[in-house]
């Protein structure tokens, strides 16, 4: 049996990133991600796209719904102010281990919180499993047709307050009609849209970025 695409980008990681450098794993996954194999990390255009939203927010409490490997929880995680918080759900227990591996790699234990299970059974146990309030911040990239049901999940579990901010990953490619339709309709968010492209390619892609309102 031969190693997965996830085990190949860990072993890069560990090959070539110092440890508890965050940047170095960052741009050791972007250039596997370009000159090795494609993997489905936001990447480093929609990433930077990303980075600005989080560090003008400066979230005290996150929440990220698909780890992956964990690159964008390391994009994440290194911009939090100390005493922050990152939770980050993972359905798949062959990417959450692969995750942990980087996210240690990078030395950002202390910040963040990875969970294996379904993310529709695990957002109505945040509150007493994690002592989370509210979510300051929420990155979608998990499955498109979670995004809608678990965001209305978080509103119904009183996990939004006003002003936070929702920032959807593929709402172009490959898609995410349905939850689109509803935050842009919707009078309690305030919406846009961040044209970018599909990680590593020149395919249109972006970024949805929603305001709860309250
Ligand atoms: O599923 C995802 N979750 C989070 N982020 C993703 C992401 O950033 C992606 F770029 C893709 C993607 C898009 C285009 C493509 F050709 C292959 C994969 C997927 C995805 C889409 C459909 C699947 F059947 C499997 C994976 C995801
Ligand atoms: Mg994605």
């Amino acid at each position: 049996t031969g190693s997965t695409r996830p085990q190949r980008l860990l072993r890069a990681v560990q090959k070539k990133a110092t440890q508890g450098d965050p940047q170095s794993v960052i741009a050791t996954i972007d250039h596997f991600c370009r000159h090795s194999e494609w993997a489905m990390n936001v990447g480093d255009e929609k990433g930077s796209i990303l980075d600005s939203v989080v560090t003008e927010l400066n979230p005290s409490s996150a929440l990220e719904l698909g780890t992956y490997c964990g690159y964008s929880t390391v994009r994440i995680a290194r911009l939090l102010p100390p005493g922050s918080k990152l939770i980050t759900l993972e359905f798949n227990p062959a990417y959450a281990a692969v995750a942990r591996q980087v996210i240690a790699w990078a030395g950002l234990n202390d910040k963040v919180q990875l969970v294996e299970g379904p993310s529709g059974d695990l957002i109505p146990q945040m509150k007493e499993l994690f002592g989370v309030q509210t979510f300051d911040f929420v990155f979608l990239d998990h499955w498109k047709d979670r995004y809608l049901p678990d965001t209305k999940l978080l509103e119904e579990c009183g996990l939004l307050r006003k002003g936070t901010v929702l920032l959807a990953d593929n709402v172009i490619c490959p898609g995410t009609p349905e939850y689109l339709e509803y935050i842009r309709n919707s009078s309690r968010y305030e919406s846009r849209y961040f044209k970018s492209h599909l990680e590593y390619t020149k395919v249109e892609d972006g970024l949805e970025k929603s305001v709860f309102l309250g």
